[in-house]
């Protein structure tokens, strides 16, 4: 078999464009700006180039967008109450602290910060513990991102065994409580895994979230396996790669995601859907089929 790209630069664009159009509305009607504020310390070198890629897509589609770099000694105490006036300017509709953070920053403290009605990236414990219910304000952007990719295949989910690899609080455990939503019987692996392979060969849907160059290989998918990888590593030779050997894996799967070019831009797109979707509350416009998973 050889898999179908699930091509998640296009599929970014086509929800892009949803979103333009959901922003032009929101000006004619209410005459209201989304406007998010992305708050950066230090200067990591990816960071930045994740932050101007965020701020471009804002601007391409009509949303206010504003980029406060802090330098790497800023104060704990400073920073929230950064995030406190952020909390309170009627502008911004999503608040995004990029991480990671410093080491002498406690990162959690200010996500728990951040009004979790303006809490776009779905990080703040109030989203997180939504999800459990099934009704955060915002889902998480990398595996509603997925949910989007899964969607595009037109493969039901309902009665689907799906395996996550990865348990990290902002992308393994709500993408394992999203697919369980959707009605999967779901797996969540991780390091302490005894027999990874074992698991992934029954995975009708295998989400692969580690960091961890070419963990995946073929010869651990089921035929005909959606897989969705969610992996950003950086190799030697400077290129990108993700956690699944793409080589040998896209002779088995029936789909897969490349990198780059599949979740990352979904990740993006997403968090301009759930900046969208704050001013629409702001504005008192319908927040319905759009914050539905699956
Ligand atoms: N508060 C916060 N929220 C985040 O969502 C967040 C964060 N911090 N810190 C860093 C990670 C990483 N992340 C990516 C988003 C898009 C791509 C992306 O679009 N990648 C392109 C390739 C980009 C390249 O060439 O480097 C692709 O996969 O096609 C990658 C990584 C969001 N993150």
């Amino acid at each position: 078999m050889t898999a179908r790209i699930l091509d998640g630069k296009a599929i970014a664009a086509e929800f892009r464009n949803e979103c333009a159009v959901r922003v032009q509305r929101l000006k004619e009607e209410k005459g209201l700006v989304p406007g998010i504020a992305v708050v950066i310390v230090g200067d990591d070198p990816a960071s930045k180039v994740y932050v101007r890629n965020k701020a471009q897509a804002c601007e391409a589609i009509g949303m206010h967008s504003e980029v406060h770099p802090l330098p790497a000694e800023t104060t704990q105490a400073h920073l929230l109450a950064f995030i406190h006036a952020l909390n309170a300017a009627p502008a911004i509709h999503g608040i995004l602290v990029q991480l990671p953070l410093p080491k002498h920053i406690d990162g959690q403290a200010l996500i728990e910060a951040i009004d979790p009605a303006k809490d776009v990236d779905g990080f703040h414990q109030a989203n997180l513990g939504g999800l459990i219910t099934g009704h955060p304000a915002f889902y998480p952007c990398t595996p509603w991102g997925v949910m989007k990719l899964l969607e595009h295949t037109g493969i039901p989910i309902e009665g689907k065994s799906a395996v996550v690899i990865g348990r990290s609080n902002i992308v393994g455990k709500p993408m394992g409580l999203m697919l369980v939503h959707a009605g999967a019987t779901t797996t969540i692996c991780h390091r302490k895994t005894q027999d990874l392979a074992f698991h992934t060969r029954q995975a009708d849907i295998l989400v692969a979230a580690v960091g961890k160059a070419g963990l995946v290989t073929g010869d651990m998918l089921k035929p005909g396996a959606v897989v969705v990888d969610v992996g950003i590593n950086r190799l030697a030779n400077g290129k990108l790669a993700g956690d699944v050997d793409f080589e040998t894996a896209s002779q088995v799967a029936s789909w897969i995601t490349p990198v780059p070019g599949g979740v990352g831009p979904m990740t993006i797109a997403m968090l301009l859907g759930n900046t969208v979707k704050s001013a629409e509350r702001a504005a008192g416009l319908g927040t319905g089929a759009e914050t539905r998973i699956a």
